[in-house]
């Protein structure tokens, strides 16, 4: 995959449309720019130009082309946009054109990595990019959207050149120790690392919220058979998504469907009823039932109140449950179930449906982060702040100042992984900048 190549790639999705863009890049993009249109147009504007076959000279289509040179350019290198009318056989022959004029077809992603590359945005910002493109709901779009705009980078790399700064004073009180540098060096890499670390600690003690709104949420609706677990997510979906009767046992497989519940994706699971059953299908049911309310993020604990609740339902009821009294329609529902207050509701005549919208939008907000703050979205972020969190500490007990300083500098490289950036020049950069070692 080298850079020197020139790529192109759909920046549209596949698929007929009234306009198509495809996108290129790389060193030769000014020479096939200007042997498909006949000359290159003016910068960031957008021109019609017939777009022509190189070797037969045959139009291919009119365009819409955008010239953009780099480095401003969204990979930093000299590029250019194609909006074509959106037909396969346009998109087929431009395609070729571009080919038999020396670009080559993008790997998955190459645009973006290009981007990072050339120093156009850090790791986090392209997976925000990558998010941002994946993004279902709102809360999603506005996530991704704040990563991808360098939320994350600006926080970690602004953690980075800090801990840069203590590396390098901490390197220099060892290197210079008999020159007339301050001597509380030492003790001041101390104190910034502990200050640093705090703050890190606090941004990893978010719960999981930005990486749950990532993901979206799974929530699990549990409870005896008949209770009325498939009405509810039918009610709740707006569609007869399972199977309703009045014979125990009837839902078997896990039913799921996708809801936006303020703006946090959320999967609903509709479960077999619980019970100490003899069938075979209906027992492998509701092995499946248990597993997917130990994945959930939350679980919907569904009694009926023509029925006593039911022992397993009950032991299910964990901090955080939702407990639901339904079949409110035929008796009333009783002020606690397990030590909670369930909410009374009833799918067959709709009352406290919206009751439990809001409870489950509410829990929704609760779990995964939709406020303004900048959340870490992925596994491996947790991982690498995790991992310089402990170095930090380790620099702060260190008994030597050369173990101080590696321990910082393992703290530094977690953080250069996240972003993929700092390395060992930056450190001997500030050594010289902030001292005028001038020997
Ligand atoms: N009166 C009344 N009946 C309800 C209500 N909700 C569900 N039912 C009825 O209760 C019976 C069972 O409903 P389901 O939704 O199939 O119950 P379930 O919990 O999914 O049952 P299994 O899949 O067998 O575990 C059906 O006859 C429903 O029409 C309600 O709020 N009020
Ligand atoms: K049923
Ligand atoms: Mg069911």
């Amino acid at each position: 995959m080298s850079q020197q190549d020139t790529i192109f790639a759909m920046a549209s999705g596949a698929g007929r449309g009234a306009v198509a863009v495809l996108r290129m890049s790389g060193p030769a993009s000014a020479t096939i720019l200007q042997g498909l249109a006949g000359g290159l147009p003016e910068a960031r504007r957008a021109s019609l130009r017939r777009l022509r076959a190189p070797q037969t000279a045959e139009v291919l289509d009119h365009a819409l082309v955008l010239w953009f040179p780099g480095p401003a350019s969204y990979t930093g290198e000299d590029s250019a946009e194609l909006h074509l009318h959106g037909g396969p056989a346009v998109i087929a022959a431009v395609a070729q054109a571009l080919v038999a004029l020396g670009a080559r077809p993008a790997e998955p992603g190459e645009f973006t990595r290009r981007a990072f590359l050339n120093g156009r945005m850090d790791l986090t910002a392209a997976e925000g990019i990558a998010d941002l493109i994946a993004a279902e709901t709102e809360a999603q779009r506005r996530q991704a959207l704040r990563q991808a705009d360098g939320a994350l980078a600006r926080l970690y790399g602004g953690w980075a050149d800090r801990l840069a700064r203590l590396l390098a004073h901490q390197e220099a009180a060892i290197e210079f120790a008999e020159d007339d540098l301050p001597t509380d060096l030492g003790d001041r890499a101390r104190a910034g690392a502990a200050a640093l670390r705090a703050e890190m600690a606090t941004h990893l003690a978010d719960e999981g919220r930005g990486e749950r709104l990532r993901e979206g949420l799974l929530v699990a609706i549990l409870g005896a058979p008949n209770a009325g677990k498939s009405s509810l997510l039918n009610a709740l979906a707006g569609r007869e998504a399972a199977i309703v009767s009045a014979r125990a046992g009837t839902t078997r497989d896990v039913v799921e469907v996708r809801l936006d519940l303020a703006g946090v994706p959320v999967t609903l699971a509709d479960t077999a009823g619980l019970r100490e059953a003899q069938d075979e299908i209906e027992l492998e049911g509701i092995r499946r039932a248990r597993r997917r309310a130990e994945e959930a993020d939350l679980v919907l604990a569904v009694f009926a109140t023509d029925a006593p609740p039911d022992a397993e339902t009950l032991a299910w009821i964990r901090p955080g449950a939702v407990v639901l009294a339904n079949k409110v329609d035929i008796a009333p529902a009783p002020g606690l179930i397990g030590g909670a207050v369930p909410l009374p509701v009833s799918a067959r005549t709709g009352v406290g449906l919206s009751n439990l919208r809001d409870r489950l939008a509410a829990e929704a907000a609760r779990l995964a982060g939709a406020g303004d703050a900048a959340l870490l979205t992925r596994p491996r972020h947790r991982a690498a702040l995790s991992e310089a969190v402990a170095w930090l500490a380790e620099a702060e007990v260190a008994a030597l100042p050369e173990l101080v300083s590696e321990a910082l500098r393992a703290a530094l490289r977690s953080l250069g992984r996240l972003t993929g950036r700092v390395g060992v020049e930056d450190i001997l950069d500030i050594v010289f900048r902030d001292f005028c070692i001038g020997k």
